[in-house]
């Protein structure tokens, strides 16, 4: 469905038409068509299994479909060569459940890692050495509230300080889009709560649409304006968080039947 902002159409950041995802005799995805457009925030639920990492990787460019085409910005990056995929996907952020940390570096190091894609290898080694672009990592650590920790061992930090460090790595990147693979997956209530309002509250000031996957509908309803529901690989619903309703979730999530 195409878009519009004072008459003039917007472009979808992210495009999927009739996509599918198989990993060997497996189908993790069934014909998805979806349009993600720039400054959304989108919740995809479903159960264990239904899709939604997969969904995440291909949207980051990670992961090619098997049939159907993803565009990212316009691109499809299955006809890219690879070093113009990789500017397309500098564009692109994604937090993982793991972080993905160097945990005997300093936090500046890790935070730094988000300039990889641009910097060339002598800066990146330079780097290591003598930390560069200190200020901007500053920036970003107090963006997420952590500015003090710049040069703390990660290993020495909390779990909840390193999701923060891996979130300012992204920041430095900075996308125009961040992605988040189940960011609130087995931490306390209290955490998930910071998680999702730092989520919420860096992509609304910074301008940056978030594509976040979860498994607790209560934070997609309160974090998050449209909801995509995937059951195994099929897109069930995709709606606006104010036309969800009950009966929505109870077909997500329905066991199957012995006959289904
Ligand atoms: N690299 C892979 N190789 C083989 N199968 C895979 C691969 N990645 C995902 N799958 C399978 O594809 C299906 C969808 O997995 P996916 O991780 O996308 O689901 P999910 O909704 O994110 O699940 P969860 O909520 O448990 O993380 C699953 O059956 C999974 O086992």
């Amino acid at each position: 469905m195409e878009r519009r902002t004072e008459g003039n159409p917007i472009s979808p950041l992210f495009e999927l038409s009739q996509v599918s995802c198989q990993f060997g005799s497996l189908t993790a995805l069934t014909a998805i068509s979806l349009q993600i457009y720039p400054g959304e925030r989108v919740a995809l639920v479903g159960p264990s299994g239904a899709g939604k990492s997969t969904l995440l990787s291909l949207l980051n460019g990670s992961l090619v479909p098997s049939q159907g085409q993803v565009r990212i910005m316009g691109h499809n990056l299955a006809q890219m060569p690879l070093f113009k995929r990789r500017q397309v996907q500098r564009q692109i952020g994604t937090v993982y459940q793991q972080h993905h940390l160097i945990s005997h570096l300093a936090v500046v190091h890790n935070v730094n890692a988000g300039h990889l894609g641009r910097w060339p290898l002598w800066k990146a080694v330079w780097s290591l050495v003598w930390p560069l672009q200190v200020e901007v990592a500053t920036r970003a650590l107090a963006q997420v509230g952590i500015a003090d920790k710049l040069y703390a061992r990660t290993d020495r930090l909390s779990g909840g300080q390193q999701q923060r460090v891996a979130l300012a790595r992204v920041l430095v990147q900075d996308p125009v889009a961040m992605l988040a693979d189940e960011p609130i997956a087995s931490v306390d209530p209290e955490r998930s709560r910071e998680v999702m309002d730092l989520l919420k509250h860096l992509c609304e000031t910074t301008d940056k649409t978030l594509v976040v996957s979860l498994h607790d509908v209560n934070f997609a309803l309160s974090h998050c304006d449209r909801l995509i529901g995937l059951r195994a690989g099929t897109l069930l619903f995709d709606c606006p968080v104010a036309e969800a309703s009950d009966r929505l979730f109870q077909d997500l999530y329905a066991l199957p039947t012995a006959t289904s």
